[in-house]
């Protein structure tokens, strides 16, 4: 997951691949509470794991529930009905698909409980199921606010001859919470009869066919009146699957449909057209802007159809989530404006949906109206690079991240990119498994200087504060003159030809923090002075040289590149927008490497380390081909008197003067 404050995303151009999505977060929450509440043991497979599951889990642990995870299988034991043995006070973050539920089957059950969660979550409104939970007799008293959590659970008094009245039209997870938790007390028939229109039927959809795996069977008349018969009782069924998250499908349906172009395929697998999901209904929209769209039990390929899209304007109630994609699609639908109606409920959401999206499409260059419960939606003639907001909001940040591909090259900036962590942490590593573009649009920032200046040290910071990859080229002529060491050869240039061969096949794999030669871990055994000396000696070889530009290339990719070494500015990544130089005086630089040496238990003097590096210095900037110097367009930054974090943050400034966000 990116943790970074923004995630840039250069301009794309199309889009292939398979993905296989996460988990459904709406099937998910309610498994977990089902197999919590019920009798048995259930285990729960290809759940999702995210923030909203994670509070939910941690909420079921506290409530008593005996929870282990083997492989990717997690095991619960539920109450079997009882209400939980211990007091309990549950943080819920502003996961509402656990709150929600949760309130109803603890105030039910009874025990003294505290509900909370982020700030957020106390102005999201509770009140109509709270009031629907009081007339049947439980005790719950607001803590803060009226009509929003935190709330505190007392023992009920149930009341259950009437039928029970629950508003319909604000939030369906009023009513779900209501169908989860009176099986709980279905001494005899309980109806519960629903105020208002309702809103997100799916929804509901997904909780009555989890209630029948869980053995209820809820009758209904029509969406007004449900009825849980007496005698119900909730089994576990043993085993469930989770199926991929419809929402989740919905950018990379959206993303098939503007990018996979000429031949290309996009191919979702873990959830098809048999999916118990509302959102699957987006592909029908989808459709209707132009997504060629085919699909298998637990499959769907999508490919451009008609392009430009054709605008659409429709009644989001049955696909209140998904249709937030449709927004962004809108931007690529010309000749007219989209409309989507019916969506109050977005007003409730992790935030405000459509105010913010409003805000943020206008700043791509749209022209947006908003009403009550609508938006219209004209497509930018100018599209302008942006910094979108993303409000705490993982929907927010997916469906904008499609906006990189418009064809006039617009940077979109995502801030705060772990928000996507509510529901799908790997989405922009997903994203670009199967996005493409051209690599001269992938982002480089080169950083190229004398040894122990503090290349790596600066690079490696720069890529995790922007979240880019990051090339230690010098570590390639390390690993290159190690290899050939092991090889048996003199490292001299009558063996030039025999060490680039062994350079071009190079069997090696950086993994998470350490470098494996052939499976081997040679992390250290290149970060030896002696092998800085080697890594020297081969890179003044040009078949050497030539021999590595191509496995340095290599590590361009999505979402950008920050590389450090003696020529990424002049040779590797000549068209570089943000070439830094390196310096520090060879005092400084020889005190450094001392320090770092010593850390290390390598005990050397001042005076040996200084001639070495005088001497590498020498080699390497006297040599034919590639030497180190400065490219032209390249700044100078000598850092002697700079920290680190200094060091780092003038760099940050400078690629921030690159970007193209000045308005926004
Ligand atoms: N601006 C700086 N101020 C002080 N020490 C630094 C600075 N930059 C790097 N260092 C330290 O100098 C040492 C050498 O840095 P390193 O990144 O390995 O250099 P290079 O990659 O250029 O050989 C490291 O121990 C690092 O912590
Ligand atoms: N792009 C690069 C990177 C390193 N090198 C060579 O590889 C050696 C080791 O590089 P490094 O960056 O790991 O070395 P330090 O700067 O850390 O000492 C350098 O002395 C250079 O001779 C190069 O020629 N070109």
């Amino acid at each position: 997951m990116y943790t970074t404050e923004f995630l840039d995303l250069p301009p794309l151009d199309s889009a292939d691949g398979v993905v296989r999505l996460p988990g459904s977060k709406s099937i998910s929450n309610r498994v977990l509470l089902l197999a919590a509440l019920c009798e048995g043991t259930t285990a729960v497979h290809d759940l999702l794991d995210s923030d909203d599951t994670l509070v939910m889990l941690k909420a079921l642990e506290q409530l008593g529930c005996s929870l282990s995870r083997h492989g990717g299988v997690l095991r619960i034991t539920g109450l079997a009905g009882l209400p939980p043995a211990k007091p309990a006070k549950l943080f819920l973050g502003n996961a509402g698909t656990a709150m929600r539920p949760l309130t109803a089957a603890l105030a039910v059950l009874g025990g003294e409980f505290e509900l909370s969660g982020v700030p957020r979550m106390h102005e999201r409104p509770i009140g109509d199921l709270v009031d629907a939970l009081r007339k049947l007799g439980c005790t719950i008293d607001y803590l803060a606010q009226q009509g929003f959590p935190p709330l505190r659970i007392g023992r009920p008094q149930l009341r259950l001859t009437e039928a029970i009245p629950v508003r319909g039209d604000v939030s369906s997870q009023f009513l779900t919470a209501l169908l989860m938790a009176l099986p709980l007390v279905a001494q005899q028939d309980i109806t519960i009869e629903v105020e208002g229109e309702l809103v997100s039927r799916p929804y509901i959809e997904i909780t009555l066919n989890l209630l029948a795996r869980f053995g209820v069977a809820v009758r209904r008349d029509g969406w007004r009146r449900f009825i849980i018969p007496a005698g119900s009782r909730l089994v576990s069924p043993g085993e469930v699957h989770v199926e991929a998250d419809a929402s989740s499908a919905s950018y990379f349906i959206a993303l098939g449909a503007i990018a996979a172009h000429d031949g290309r395929v996009l191919r979702i697998e873990g959830l098809g057209h048999d999916s118990i999901q509302g959102d699957i209904r987006f592909v029908e929209a989808a459709q209707l802007m132009g997504a060629d769209v085919r699909s298998g039990p637990n499959w769907i390929e999508v490919r451009r159809g008609a392009w430009p899209l054709r605008p659409i304007n429709i009644d989001c109630n049955h696909i209140p989530d998904a249709a937030m994609t449709l927004g962004v699609m809108a931007l690529y639908a010309t000749g007219g404006s989209s409309v989507l109606r019916n969506i109050a409920s977005w007003r409730v959401k992790e935030t405000d949906r459509i105010a913010a999206m409003a805000t943020e499409l206008r700043k791509l260059g749209a022209r947006v109206e908003e009403g009550a419960d609508w938006l219209r939606i004209t497509p930018p003639d100018v599209w302008k690079s942006a910094r979108i907001g993303t409000y705490d909001d993982h929907r927010m940040a997916m469906c904008f991240s499609l906006a990189a591909f418009a064809d006039q090259g617009t940077t979109v900036r995502v801030e705060d990119p772990k928000c996507v962590g509510k529901t799908f942490p790997q989405y922009f590593e997903t994203l670009f498994t199967v996005a493409r573009t051209a690599p001269e649009h992938i982002p480089v920032i080169c950083i190229d200087g004398p040894t122990a200046s503090g290349k790596g040290t600066l690079a490696s910071r720069v890529a995790d504060r922007l979240g880019y990859h990051y090339l230690d080229s010098g570590a390639l002529y390390r690993i290159a003159a190690l290899a050939a060491r092991n090889a048996g050869l003199e490292l001299t240039a009558q063996r030039e030809s025999e060490i680039a061969a062994v350079a071009a096949t190079l069997p090696v794999r950086f993994a998470a923090d350490r470098v494996l030669l052939d499976g081997q871990d040679v992390t250290d055994a290149i970060r030896t002075e002696e092998a800085g000396m080697n890594a020297s000696r081969v890179s003044a070889l040009p078949a050497v040289r030539t021999a590595l530009v191509e496995l340095q290339r290599g590590f361009r990719q999505l979402p950008g590149l920050v590389a450090d070494g003696r020529d990424m500015g002049t040779v590797i990544f000549p068209g570089a927008a943000l070439k830094v130089y390196l310096t520090a005086s060879a005092a400084q630089r020889a005190d450094r490497r001392q320090r770092q040496l010593s850390a290390k238990g390598i005990a050397t003097t001042i005076d040996v380390l200084r001639a070495d590096l005088e001497a590498r210095d020498a080699r390497d900037s006297q040599r034919a081909v590639a030497p180190l110097k400065a490219a032209q367009d390249a700044l100078l930054l000598d850092n002697s008197e700079q920290s680190i974090e200094e060091s780092v943050d003038q760099v940050l400034r400078w690629w921030e003067e690159r970007q193209p966000f000045k308005d926004t």
